[in-house]
């Protein structure tokens, strides 16, 4: 009978726990699968005195370094997240002969390449499948099933603290922080929920996305990234008025000179679009290639027992690789493709502004959007005058209005002009709008 597969575990949170789970409650399954029997042979923590039901304490240790060193394993599994010490324990484990599955994206948007040379150089894998999206297969679609064709697009929700947030705002009238300590109690948020309310967590994930679908290398830095700290109620309010739903997005897309245009930020997406009724942590993307059109992928893109399982399809693809003596290799980018500055990039946008109720107003601010180009689509005025302090302030009417398609740098130059005008209010609100 041929030897177990030595696999060592480094990290017990949310969802390294789910992963010891099932691969010391799974064994036959998993062996049935595979061909080989996988052992458990180390688990790496912080603490060793934590509570750890079902798990041999025998396994536990804090010696990371050393438990990544040992030149008798096959696979490593990377749960700890964060940059440091993650990069150097994965970098040892593969120059020890070891193949890594990690959901670290914080870690892989910067350091994929370097990752993915060392793997392929050493003749070993690296599988990420849970660093995007969670448990929805998109990483291993992206890198094998559309290899073959030419994609367009990636546009999607890719982080589900963020998603859980919008909806408990929308459908419960949940505030803010409420409704974050919900997804952090619920296992969905980063350690620090920073990344995930600020837009980085899906940033590193849009990036990472974006060199698979373009077969290029874009750092998480060159993401153009906003947050959802900044949605406000009354975004949430007339996003309701146009029919829409708030969303956070990551985008991905080719310019017609082939460059790669990567951006995270609010948008209003309409509500007949598919992403407006993605609700809680679910994640979805959509992908359009020259050759399949349309595709979509739904599912949950958080917590421990859904990322448990991507982590897991990772284990058994790396460790049927081992038995047959294989590795599947990624190749290196095969292109050079650039990334374009967000000014370069097109969007519909809604702008709203408060404006003094005096006769040309409306034409003078059609006529800053028309004197830069931009289109107008539809134009909503509503009247303030009941308004607390509208009086005081001589702004008694505020105008919505929705763009046609506008390059950033455009639209930036109408909100600068807007602001200096005397007949327009200091609160210029955009947002970014699709599918409407
Ligand atoms: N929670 C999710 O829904 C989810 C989904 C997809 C990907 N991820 C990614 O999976 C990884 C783990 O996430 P999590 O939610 O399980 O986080 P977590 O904070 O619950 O777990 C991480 C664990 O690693 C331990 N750890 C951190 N640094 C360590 C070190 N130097 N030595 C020993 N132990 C260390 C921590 O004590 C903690 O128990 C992260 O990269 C995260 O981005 C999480
Ligand atoms: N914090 C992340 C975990 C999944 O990557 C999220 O909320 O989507
Ligand atoms: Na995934």
């Amino acid at each position: 009978m041929s030897k177990p597969l030595k696999v060592a575990l480094l990290g017990a949170g949310v969802v390294g726990s789910q992963v010891a789970r099932i691969i010391l409650n799974e064994g036959p399954t998993l062996e049935a699968r595979i061909g080989r029997r996988l052992e458990l042979v180390g688990i790496g923590v912080r603490r060793l005195e934590a509570e750890r039901p079902g798990i041999d304490p025998a396994l536990l240790t804090t010696d990371l370094e050393s438990l990544v060193a040992r030149k008798d394993l096959d696979i490593v599994i990377e749960l700890i997240g964060g940059i440091e010490p993650a990069r150097t324990l994965l970098l040892t484990a593969i120059a020890n002969g070891a193949s890594v599955v990690s959901a670290n994206k914080a870690l892989l948007a910067d350091d994929l390449g370097e990752l993915s040379r060392a793997a392929e150089a050493k003749g070993v894998d690296l599988y990420y499948e849970a660093a995007v999206a969670g448990a929805i297969p998109i990483v291993r679609p992206l890198r094998e099933s559309l290899v073959g064709d030419d994609i367009t697009a990636v546009m999607g929700i890719v982080n589900g603290t963020t998603n859980y947030i919008l909806d408990k705002m929308v459908s419960d009238g949940s505030s803010f922080d409420a409704a974050l300590a919900e997804a952090q109690q619920l296992g969905y948020a980063e350690a620090d929920p920073t990344a995930d309310v600020e837009g980085h967590d899906a940033a590193a994930k849009a990036a990472i996305l974006a060199g698979l679908a373009f077969h290029t290398e874009v750092r998480r830095d060159e993401v153009f990234c906003e947050g959802i700290t900044g949605v406000t109620e009354d975004d949430i309010a007339a996003a309701e008025q146009m029919g829409c739903t708030i969303k956070l997005l990551a985008i991905a897309k080719l310019t017609d000179d082939d460059r790669v245009i990567v951006k995270v930020h609010p948008a209003m997406v309409a509500n007949k679009h598919p992403l407006a009724t993605v609700s809680g942590a679910y994640n979805a993307i959509f992908v359009n290639s020259r050759e399949a059109g349309e595709l979509m992928f739904l599912g949950q893109g958080a917590g421990g027992a859904p990322t448990a399982s991507a982590v897991m399809g990772d284990v058994v693809t790396v460790a049927r690789n081992r038995h047959r003596g294989t590795a599947s290799h990624r190749g290196s980018s095969s292109s050079s493709r650039a990334v374009a500055p967000i000014g370069e990039s097109e969007a519909q946008f809604y702008v709203s502004f408060d404006v003094v109720d005096r006769p040309g107003i409306l034409a003078r601010c059609a006529g800053i959007f028309g004197d830069h180009g931009v289109s107008l689509r539809v134009v909503q005025q509503s009247y303030l005058a009941d308004r607390e302090g509208a009086d005081a302030s001589g702004f008694a009417a505020r105008l919505g209005v929705m763009t046609h398609l506008t390059r950033e740098s455009d639209l930036a130059v109408v909100v600068e002009e807007l602001r200096r005008s005397d007949f327009v209010g200091s609160d210029v609100r955009v947002l970014r709008v699709e599918g409407f």
